[in-house]
């Protein structure tokens, strides 16, 4: 009940600057606190309380001065992550959820429509709304940092591979895949609907990749371009029910040669989903259907290897991160799966 309330409490903090107000000066009362940050003083000291309690600032019981108690202690690049994350927190959830039953009632992010008048998921309101755009990007930009450099150290591309990155957007995963696995004669695509095209270009020149990288435009539910050696399937399989994900890796399958490798990234739910130490169960219900996409979902890795088998792949890795290399405000939980198209 009250994790709403607390969010709203210490975004605030921030959002006032008071936490930046302090680390300038330690020590001031509220009586000075108050105008450095334009609030009341009998305000200020209201919403200072939880922070107090909770020991993220601490407060002279001599002089009622504040100053940052283990808020001193965050790195400021930590920080600025969970700011990051605490922002499309603020703007891109909290409204959008208070329509989070119409929005599964429909099977649409009701929100969107409501806040925007934009009818359609949170990736294509992202490109027109400018609000989206700046509470989600700057949060995939550090997924992508956190994730990237991972994700292509747990597969290997052949040399001189055909390689497909399906739903690839503006090209990011391609002009990776070009950099970081490079060998002679590597070909990389991307397949994403026709509007990315002039922008994933742009991508591809931009960082020298042009001869090497290559976009193709379709709609993954009808068919994929054939004759690749690996396919990327980034971080798109939890945005569609199961019988779209089905008809997307029977696609996957044709698109790729006999014995051809699908790399799937993705979140998962825990095999047990009482873990208590899991928050995937407590973010992504909401966050998906009342904010993203209105349909889909995570699961556990076992139901999509059962899903991959059945679509004619042999399941052949599951990587996780290395738990030290995932920090302990890190919400979102991903695996690397691996299969081998069966012939
Ligand atoms: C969640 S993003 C994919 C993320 C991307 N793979 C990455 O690693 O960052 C969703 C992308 O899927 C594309 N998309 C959604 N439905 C599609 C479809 N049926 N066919 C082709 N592209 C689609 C969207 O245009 C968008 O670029």
């Amino acid at each position: 009940m009250v994790g709403p309330a607390r969010f709203a409490t210490l975004h605030t903090c921030f959002d006032l600057g008071v936490v930046d107000a302090l680390r300038k000066e330690p020590g001031l009362t509220a009586a000075e606190l108050g105008p450095a940050v334009g609030v009341k003083p009998e305000a200020l000291e209201q919403l200072l309380r939880l922070p107090v309690k909770e020991g993220f600032l601490a407060q002279d019981p001599d002089t009622g001065g504040y100053a940052l108690g283990t808020l001193a202690e965050v790195p400021d690049k930590d920080l600025q992550r969970v700011l990051t994350f605490m922002g499309m927190v603020k703007t891109g959830m909290l409204r959008q959820l208070y329509w989070l039953a119409d929005s599964v009632r429909s099977g649409s992010v009701v929100g969107l429509k409501e806040l925007y008048g934009f009818d359609g998921t949170m990736f294509a309101a992202a490109a027109h709304v400018p609000e989206v755009r700046d509470a989600w990007g700057p949060l995939a930009q550090n997924e992508t940092a956190s994730v990237y450099p991972w994700f292509f150290r747990s597969f290997d591309v052949p040399a001189g591979a055909r390689v497909l990155d399906v739903l690839g957007g503006p090209g990011l995963g391609s002009i990776m895949t070009a950099q970081l696995k490079a060998s002679p004669g590597l070909r990389v695509t991307t397949f994403d609907q026709p509007f990315f095209e002039a922008e994933c270009r742009r991508n591809f020149a931009a960082q020298g990749v042009e001869e090497q990288c290559d976009f193709v435009a379709g709609d993954a539910l009808r068919s994929l371009p054939g004759g690749y050696d690996v396919l990327l399937l980034k971080h798109f399989v939890d945005m569609y029910d199961r019988e779209d994900v089905l008809t997307i890796l029977r696609n996957c399958r044709q698109a790729l040669v006999p014995g051809g490798t699908i790399v799937v990234l993705a979140p998962v739910y825990p095999e047990d989903i009482t873990d208590p130490a899991d928050y995937q169960a407590d973010f992504f219900p909401a966050y998906i259907l009342g904010c993203v996409m209105g349909r889909g979902g995570l699961q556990p890795v076992s139901t999509y290897s059962s899903w991959l088998e059945e679509c004619g792949f042999e399941v052949t890795g599951v990587t996780a991160k290395d738990p030290a290399d995932i920090p302990p405000d890190a919400i979102i939980n991903r695996v690397v799966i691996t299969a081998r198209r069966r012939d």
